[in-house]
């Protein structure tokens, strides 16, 4: 079952909404704009890659829904549908570059069948790329584990986080693959918990040996030498730091206090060339998150909340970039690895 797909039958794409994890697995079909902003907003869907792909597949939607038949006006209005999904979530640059890959591709057609017919085989497409990609960062990530090695993660940038396999766990699981015994210490990561349950769930559904921890406990086990390396996803990769889920920045200077290499495994479509990281939005999310658990109340009602959904780790913490293209280590040769993204 794909994190994200498209159900030829049902005419429509599916997501596995990843709001009932752990407790239900089931998927939601998703037949409009609406309803595809909403799942996202939600993180019925999320994690950079998924939501590349939910990019690509919103625009293919949005193409199949437009009425008009004169092809200005189908344009017009096709624009306007993806800017909408573009700005559902800010910072993973991977939303966008899923809408505008598809959206280029598809207005290459010169009327409007062709048009709704070559977004949604360019969004299949780039949704087979993502598990290929995956695959390759898992392969060129498994190298740098050691049979018996301790992987701290944050977050989830697991299968739920991708169309299938996923990014830093996709390394853990392809070093599993390759024979070699891994364990995994998944930081719960509060205030949405993406580690309990969703990263300790993937890892229990793989048998891959899982711990949970409180995400204030990372320091404690890097010093009882519990952690041989850290493995995180990203939403966005500029010249200059790594974004990623809130949290990520403190494991890293854990890391670097402790000795412990601190991986950034991530596919180039999350890499964003364009940008240092002072022109990057952190999204701020709704500060009942932090105020409330469910409908039980962890706080005052109204007492003043920070709710960024990601923070910035600077380039000098990271020990390495996992790509598909292979790992990439100090000093990061920015320009030599764009041309590879071409
Ligand atoms: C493989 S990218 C996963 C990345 O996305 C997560 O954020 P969210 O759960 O808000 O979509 C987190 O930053 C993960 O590292």
């Amino acid at each position: 079952m794909r994190t994200i797909d498209w159900d030829q039958k049902k005419n429509c794409v599916t997501i596995i909404d990843q709001t009932l994890l752990p407790e239900k697995l089931a998927l939601l079909e998703i037949r409009d704009l609406q309803s595809l902003i909403e799942a996202i907003i939600t993180l019925r869907v999320r994690g950079a890659p998924a939501l590349g792909a939910a990019g690509g597949y919103g625009v293919a939607l949005i193409a199949r829904n437009i009425k008009a038949k004169d092809v200005p006006g189908f344009v017009k209005q096709l624009r306007a549908e993806a800017l909408k999904l573009k700005n559902a979530r800010p910072t993973a640059v991977n939303l966008s570059w899923g809408v505008e890959r598809v959206l280029d591709r598809a207005l290459d057609a010169d009327n409007v069948q062709d048009i709704r017919n070559i977004a949604l085989e360019e969004a299949k497409m780039l949704a087979e790329d993502d598990v290929q990609r995956c695959r390759e960062i898992g392969m060129h990530g498994a190298e740098l584990l050691k049979d018996g090695d301790t992987v701290l993660t944050h977050c989830n940038a697991g299968r739920l986080a991708c169309v299938d396999w996923g990014t830093a766990l996709g390394v853990i699981r392809s070093a599993v693959e390759a024979g070699k015994n891994i364990k995994v210490i998944s930081c719960e990561t509060r205030p949405l918990n993406q580690g309990s349950r969703l990263t300790a769930w993937e890892l229990a559904e793989d048998k891959i040996p899982v711990t949970l921890i409180a995400d204030d406990m990372a320091g404690y086990v890097m010093r009882k030498k519990l952690v041989d390396a850290v493995i995180v996803g990203a939403d966005r990769i500029v010249e200059d730091a790594v974004f990623n889920k809130i949290g990520t920045y403190t494991h890293s200077v854990l890391a670097k206090a402790h000795g412990i290499p601190f991986y950034v495994a991530a596919p180039l479509s999350t890499f964003d060339f364009r940008r240092k990281e002072a022109d990057v939005v952190i999204e701020e999310r709704d500060p009942d998150e932090l105020r409330k658990c469910g409908s039980r109340m962890l706080a005052p009602a109204g007492v003043p909340v920070l709710n960024p959904a990601f923070d910035a780790t600077p380039m000098e913490n990271v020990t390495a970039l996992i790509t598909e293209e292979g790992v990439f280590r100090p000093p990061f040769d920015f320009k030599a690895i764009e041309k590879l993204k071409m």
